[in-house]
């Protein structure tokens, strides 16, 4: 038995229906025309001034991360026309929202553009339906009908109940709907699920990723939770003291975040579901394909990672998905020779490109296959085992240590 794998099931997260088919399910923007926001504007209170002169090209979620007090609801607040201080100028498009030089200012409500707070700002004496029925009246030619929506948000079974009555993650979910029923051109959410527990704020992600992926509505999403973002957006900007970053893709962005240190150092990766081994608790999944060097063939990586199982059932709908994953470098460990009799089921070959030294420990940056992977180990341990770069070492990792925010249902077993 000493080789079984040293899981502990309790993050098992098996089947949820959700309104995702396969094919949205993919981690790759869906949209193919992005929406083009472009942004220069300032905006001074007393003691603090937000400047930000970007386009940023949304294709599906943009991500927008930064410190409390960096200016990110004002930046959302500004977009969405409620910031008649901003000076400079904005557009959506092409069209122009702002233009302080010939006063032009297109008022919140004409903008097309939704805005989703933390708190859901309902109508606490009316039904979910009524709520958004009182929303849709503003519509002309509407598209997308309230039953759309409903299924859309998973509401059909609440519309008629008091939206008192209602937890906070479904409350949120009408704030949602009825943003949607508005059919903006682009969708803001300002931390939305920031007040929800983990399991709640998981299942509203996986959700919200779905509508994003069948309307192919662009969305801005603020957050202060780099995992809730990495799940959930394709890119990310960071908004720092009033400034805003250029715009990368998700996984650049958080790996230029280790070299900065200003988070706990993370692996982030997008990998694909090969299959699901119950008796084990865990799921089989792969590095995706990876251009090779010389960028004129692909290759598949024949590498496995195993993380907790993520659905149990007889008709796995994830299988062959691409889905968001982190692993926390102080979650990998190194070995130079080859780990054949550990518990630890991940292991995989890898050189060491750099080696980053802080007073307390190394952040070691590694390669596999093209997929870079992150090691924080101690400075013991470097001068121990003479790590330097280009070494070919194995990376390890526990199934646990493979985080994902994708949310299933539990199985009620009889
Ligand atoms: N109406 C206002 N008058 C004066 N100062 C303001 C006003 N609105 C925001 N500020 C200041 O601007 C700064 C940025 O606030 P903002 O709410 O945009 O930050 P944030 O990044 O969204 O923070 P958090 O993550 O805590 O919500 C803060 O220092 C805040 O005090």
């Amino acid at each position: 038995m000493s080789d079984m794998p040293d899981v502990n099931n309790s993050n098992q997260q098996p089947y949820i229906k959700t309104i995702a088919d396969k094919k949205s399910l993919a981690e790759k923007p869906s949209s193919t025309i992005p929406s083009e926001l472009s942004l220069a504007f300032t905006l001074a209170f007393n003691s603090f001034s937000v400047s930000i002169e970007q386009t940023i090209s949304i294709s599906a979620i943009t991500g927008i991360y930064g410190d409390s007090g960096s200016g990110k609801s004002t930046l959302l607040r500004v977009i969405a026309g409620l910031e008649h201080r901003a000076n400079g100028q904005l557009s959506l498009n092409g069209t122009a929202l702002q233009n302080s030089d010939n006063k032009c200012f297109i008022k919140a409500e004409k903008r097309q553009i939704g805005l989703v707070f933390q708190d859901s700002r309902l109508f606490p004496h009316l039904t979910v339906y009524e709520n958004l029925a009182y929303g849709a009246k503003r519509q002309k030619n509407r598209q997308l009908t309230i039953d759309k929506v409903l299924t859309l948000t998973q509401l059909n079974k609440l519309q008629h109940q008091n939206v008192t009555q209602l937890s906070g993650g479904e409350k949120q979910r009408v704030s949602i709907a009825r943003a949607l029923l508005a059919e903006p051109k682009l969708l803001l959410l300002d931390e939305p699920f920031s007040a929800l527990d983990k399991t709640t704020k998981s299942q509203m992600l996986t959700i919200l990723k779905a509508i994003q992926q069948q309307l192919k509505l662009p969305m801005l999403y603020v957050s202060h939770s780099l995992s809730e973002l990495q799940y959930i957006a394709d890119q990310l900007v960071i908004v720092s003291a009033g400034k805003m970053s250029q715009s990368a893709p998700i996984h650049q962005a958080i790996h230029e975040l280790n070299s900065r240190g200003e988070t706990s150092p993370k692996t982030s990766l997008s990998l694909t579901i090969v299959e699901h081994l119950p008796d084990y608790g865990l799921t089989r999944l792969s590095l995706p394909t990876i251009q090779s060097s010389n960028q004129s063939s692909n290759h598949s990586s024949n590498h496995s990672i195993y993380s907790p199982i993520l659905e149990q059932t007889s008709n796995p709908r994830l299988i062959g998905q691409q889905l968001p994953f982190i692993i926390y470098a102080r979650d990998i460990s190194i070995s130079t020779t080859k780990p054949e009799h550990s518990s630890i089921v991940n292991h995989l070959p890898a050189t060491i490109t750099a080696i980053d030294y802080s007073n307390t420990n190394a952040l070691v940056t590694l390669n596999t296959d093209g997929q870079k992977f992150y090691a924080q180990i101690s400075l013991w341990s470097t001068k121990r085992m003479a790590l330097t770069t280009q070494a070919t070492v194995f990376i390890q990792f526990k199934a646990n240590a493979v985080h994902s925010y994708h949310y299933t249902e539990p199985t009620h077993h009889a």
